[in-house]
């Protein structure tokens, strides 16, 4: 009885998965020219304006709007402001901590749009039948290996519960054999090595459903996670802008490993336990009926107990992870910007901030527990009482010669098997719960769908890119704050193989220029085009491989240097590394890379901190240039460089910008000089348009103000630096 004991607990135990190391294969990414679609309805209002470089000033006196204030640093804003700049070089602004206002609530679904929708339309206590069906829909493309593995488990099951029976057997042969000693020994010989070849059999059976439930089981939460960062990659700008990151990879890491642990030990485990609760109670019945009614009569009272046990689980589940991944946030966020932390010397506040996210998650873990000690408590306590009725209740049979000794001790046995069974369906139960809840938060990542599509759309032609640029009373404000309007009836017209520089206050709206032209967001109202086509009705994917952006702050992963500007070339693995080495040195990059000691296979750290400012921009100028766009989106490309690299980059700028067209958003009169066009952004529209000295000609214009402003500046800067 104790070796059987041991044996199911040691296969318990027993990991051995073998994963597939496949790489995910996200779909979406593949590039697939769609077929040309149906031009879409032009909105109201557009084209009623003629297409102009210059719109007409607003009215003296007209509000300012609060968007364009908004662009002042905000070092704790109450929303997360999810702008795409982390870089160390820069501002960085932490999402309140406040905002989660979680500290009073620890459930609290947080700002995350997609969790408060789910939330909605789901009761903590409602029978959890959708996601059991979702959960099963995973583990489908398993269903042959779950199959031959449910086939070795009723193998094992059988041997497992077929042990009582005989062992009753060898009990009788012992009683009923008397004396003679020769005849029992042979009979005891005859069944021991008949019963050890069937235990061998059941070994190995079970050796093998171990295995291919548990692999199968990791190719489940393999698929599982690779859908998801599929689903999550597919999602529009703006939804990052309202979903923190670390809240996303806590769902990527822990939630899926949780619906993970539900499917794989726990559908194993619980498989066994159904398999071998039924046989045991089978068996009960067959050795003795009236002492099998007798001792099951408290089943039903504990699947009343489970089942609101279960309930309540799967709510505190949920709750815990809710508080988790509050606390990955936090932590996320902190640590990849330790340096604005240490340089605030905020380490000890945010141990605390963090400490008390934990406190939540703790809190909940330990109702949770309290929860788990009573059903156990109770569950023990119910298997006790049942081997303490079949004692009593098997006795007075025995005694009255309806049971033989081997029969009571062949229940006792069964008896014993139903209630390790039953244990083992409660847990199943309760992580099956568990795994519903986790599951909840994945479903409504897995289910939503981007507000717009990231491959598919009208492909144009090569040969009729030419790349003319126009924005058509472009009306547009942030998702994230409807009521901060960035432009109003915007109007600007860069002609192809032109370039144009963009100026104006900070926070005036140049970042989200290039923001509408990438298609990171769509305008409220008017049209944004490219060549005369709404780039609504162009496939983003294709869009967005014409055209290079060199960001004011660029961001570089954590990988060489050789990966980082091969990350430009739409294709990566054509990319050669003569390629590399000459946009390297267009972009005044290959000296400073060849003189670090493992070259062009240096890794530039997370967001490439490992280098300086003006590195990671050359770095990013090189990345621009493998990619050879027809459209560049320069955003202040030259600001980190010093005065030296600053011309070399310029004048290679000015080659790679020859018959591409060009947006510069500048503030320094030296980056802009070179314009054909400079455009000023002012009061959510272009205040002016017009010729750089044309415009510095007016003494009273909002250009020559800005640049006299910039000038002063620069002279203060340096006359402080002497
Ligand atoms: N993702 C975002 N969500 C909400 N508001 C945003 C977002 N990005 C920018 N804004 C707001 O839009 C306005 C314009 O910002 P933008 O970055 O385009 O200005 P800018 O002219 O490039 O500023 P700067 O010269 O300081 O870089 C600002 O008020 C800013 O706070």
């Amino acid at each position: 009885m104790r070796l059987l004991f041991c044996v199911s607990k040691c296969s318990r135990r027993m990991h051995l998965l073998k994963l597939k190391a496949v790489q995910p294969r996200l779909l979406w990414l593949e590039h697939r020219p769609a077929a040309p679609a149906a031009p879409r309805r032009r909105r109201p209002g557009s084209g009623a304006k003629p297409p102009g470089c210059a719109a007409p000033v607003p009215p003296l006196g007209s509000v300012r709007p609060a968007g364009s204030l908004a662009g002042l640093p905000v070092l704790l804003s109450h929303t997360p402001p999810g702008r795409p700049r982390t870089v160390p070089h820069t501002p960085v602004a932490f999402a309140s901590s406040s905002s989660s206002s979680s500290s009073s609530a620890p459930s609290s679904p947080g700002p995350a749009e997609p969790r408060a929708a789910a939330d909605g339309d789901r009761t903590p206590g409602s029978l959890p039948l959708e996601d059991a069906k979702r959960i099963l829909r995973l583990a489908h493309p398993e269903r042959w290996n779950l199959a031959a593995a449910v086939g070795f488990l009723t193998v094992s099951s059988a041997v497992t519960m077929s042990a009582p029976f005989f062992l009753g057997r060898v009990i009788d042969t012992i009683y009923t054999s008397g004396t003679d000693t020769e005849t029992m020994t042979a009979s005891l010989t005859s069944l021991c090595i008949m019963l050890t070849g069937v235990f061998l059999c059941g070994g190995a059976a079970n050796a093998v459903r171990l295995y291919l439930m548990q692999a199968s089981g990791q190719q489940i939460v393999r698929n599982l996670r690779a859908s998801l960062f599929s689903s999550i990659l597919s999602q529009e700008v703006a939804f990052f802008d309202k979903n923190r990151t670390g809240e996303l990879i806590n769902r990527l890491s822990a939630d899926t490993a949780v619906v993970g642990r539900s499917i794989t030990d726990n559908i194993s485990d619980g498989l066994r336990a159904v398999a071998q609760a039924a046989a045991g109670v089978s068996m009960m019945f067959y050795v003795s009926p009236s002492l099998a009614s007798f001792v099951l009569m408290i089943v039903p009272p504990m699947t009343g107990f489970a089942i609101i046990y279960g309930r309540y689980l799967r709510s505190i589940s949920k709750r815990t992870q809710d508080a988790l991944a509050q606390a990955t946030q936090l932590a996320e966020e902190r640590l990849s910007n330790m340096r604005t932390v240490r340089a605030f010397g905020k380490e000890l506040s945010e141990v605390t901030k963090y400490t008390q996210k934990t406190d939540q998650v703790l809190g909940l873990a330990k109702k949770e527990a309290m929860m788990r000690a009573g059903f156990f408590g109770v569950t023990g306590l119910s298997g006790n009482l049942m081997i303490l009725s079949v004692l009593y209740k098997g006795g007075i049979l025995m005694a009255n010669q309806h049971m033989t000794v081997g029969e009571l001790s062949s229940f006792l046995m069964y008896t014993f098997w139903v209630g390790i069974s039953i244990a083992g369906l409660s847990s199943f139960y309760s992580e099956l719960m568990k795994g519903f809840g986790a599951g909840a938060r994945l479903w409504e990542l897995l289910d939503r769908t981007p507000e717009f599509p990231l491959n598919e759309g009208r492909v144009l032609p090569m040969d009729q890119l030419k790349g003319q640029l126009e924005f058509r009373d472009v009306s547009f404000a942030y998702p994230t704050r409807k009521e901060a309007l960035i432009f109003h009836k915007l109007n600007l017209l860069v002609p192809a193989g032109t370039i144009m520089a963009v100026v104006g206050p900070s926070g005036s709206g140049k970042s989200s220029l290039v923001s509408l032209l990438l298609r990171l967001y769509d305008p409220d109202a008017g049209l944004i085009t490219i060549d005369g086509h709404d780039i609504r009705d162009l496939n983003p994917y294709w869009l967005r491989s014409h055209i290079g952006t060199v960001s004011q702050e660029p961001v570089l992963f954590s990988c060489s240097i050789r990966d980082n500007i091969a990350y430009g070339a739409v294709d990566a693995s054509t990319v050669t590394t003569e390629d590399i080495y000459r946009a390297a040195r267009v972009a005044n990059a290959y000296h400073f890379i060849q003189e670090f000691p493992k070259g062009f296979d240096t890794i530039v750290g997370e967001k490439g901190v490992l280098l300086s400012g003006g590195q990671k921009q050359r770095i990013a100028i090189a990345r621009a240039l493998l990619k050879n766009p027809k459209i560049l989106l320069l955003d202040e490309a030259t600001s980190a460089l010093d005065a030296e690299n600053e011309s070399l980059v310029q004048e290679a700028l000015e080659r790679l910008m020859e018959g591409r067209t060009v947006v510069i958003i500048a503030h320094r009169l030296s980056t802009i000089k070179n314009a054909d066009t400079v455009a000023v952004l002012d009061q959510r529209c272009i205040a002016e348009c017009g010729h750089p000295t044309e415009l510095l000609g007016n003494r009273q214009g909002l250009f020559r103000k800005l640049m006299e402003k910039q000038a002063f500046l620069q002279e203060e800067q340096q006359r402080a630096l002497v």
